[in-house]
């Protein structure tokens, strides 16, 4: 079919004023776009990263490229993210962060204070995430099978050897699992083995609520702040594995507090639909 030259003009003018009637009346439709974007975004700074990265080969230091690309995303979605107990790091020995995981905007906060030679354990399904599973694996991402605990477990027991002797950092989601509800899901013990099997110390980090901004159940995305929190290291020198679960539920109780602390929404962290006053309750 043939169209007048203008007739495109017009049908794309046509298109992008649809887009932005949508934007403006319809906030899942707002959060649809912000998600789909903040996807695809990511995968195009990944092509653009894995050339770069693949000079060095597989090397953690290709973090810092993924770091560099990845720190601009917070302007482009109005994120204003504050860094509060920077100096906690300690400055140059191994050690396991540990911090909240409510979603895969957690991203830009990790980019914001990921210390040198520090590489984030992941779930193996990011591996397949086309380009960003590539540049992750270039970056030296350690995937682990969730699927398989032996397999995981075994995976994370090579780390504790190799965070000594290549002197790494490594990041642990411990919940396992984003939680979107707000709050923090039980601990997982990994990485707790781990900082106890290579006998050095756990950096936890906090991210306050997103809530006030962002609520996957509400789809709602807006611009807002959010504070990521450095604690201080907590040392695991003499403890062995029987301390595990004493130093996991400490830990978990230390960030909680802070969660609670720094999350603006009122709720320390609540569940959006259940938010008084909150677009979801009426939902309820
Ligand atoms: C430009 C492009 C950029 C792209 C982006 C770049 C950045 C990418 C960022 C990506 C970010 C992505 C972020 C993500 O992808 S987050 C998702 C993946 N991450 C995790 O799951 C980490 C947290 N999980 C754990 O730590 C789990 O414990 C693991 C996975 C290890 C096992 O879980 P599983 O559920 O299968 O089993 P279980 O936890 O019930 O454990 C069973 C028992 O084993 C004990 N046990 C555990 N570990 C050890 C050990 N080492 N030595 C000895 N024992 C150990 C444990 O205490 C328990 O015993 P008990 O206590 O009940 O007696
Ligand atoms: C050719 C294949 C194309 C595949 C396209 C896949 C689309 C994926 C797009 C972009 C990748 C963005 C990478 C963001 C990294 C954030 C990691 C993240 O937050 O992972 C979730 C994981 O912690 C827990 O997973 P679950 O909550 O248990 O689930």
């Amino acid at each position: 079919m043939e169209l007048w030259p203008g007739a495109w003009t017009a049908l794309l003018l046509l298109l992008l004023l649809l887009l932005s009637t949508l934007w403006l009346c319809s906030p899942s439709a707002k959060y649809l776009f912000k998600m789909a974007f903040y996807n695809g975004w990511i995968l195009f700074l990944a092509i653009l990263a894995i050339p770069l990265c693949a000079v060095r080969g597989r090397n953690v230091e290709n973090m810092k490229i993924l770091r560099l690309l990845l720190l601009h995303i917070k302007y482009l979605y109005g994120i204003r993210v504050e860094v509060r107990g920077a100096q906690h790091f300690p400055p140059v020995q191994p050690y396991v962060v540990v911090s909240n995981h409510q979603s895969s905007l957690d991203l830009l906060g990790m980019m914001e204070v990921l210390p040198d030679r520090c590489v984030p354990i992941a779930k193996r399904e990011l591996l397949w995430a086309g380009s960003a599973g590539l540049a992750c694996w270039l970056a030296g991402v350690i995937f682990i099978d969730r699927k398989r605990t032996g397999d995981a477990i075994s995976v994370m027991s090579e780390v504790a050897q190799t965070l000594l002797t290549q002197d790494l950092r490594v990041w642990v989601f411990p919940e396992g699992t984003r939680n979107h509800n707000g709050s923090m899901l039980p601990f997982k013990r990994g990485a707790f083995h781990l900082a106890v099997q290579a006998q050095v110390p756990i950096v936890p980090i906090v991210m306050s609520s997103y809530q006030d901004f962002y609520c996957k159940k509400e789809r709602r995305f807006n611009t807002g702040r959010c504070q990521v929190r450095v604690l201080p290291p907590v040392p695991t020198e003499g403890l062995t594995p029987n301390d595990v679960p004493a130093l996991a539920d400490r830990v978990r109780h230390s960030m909680l507090t802070i969660f609670r602390e720094i999350s603006t929404d009122g709720l320390g962290g609540g569940d959006c639909l259940k938010k008084p006053g909150g677009a979801g309750e009426a939902r309820l």
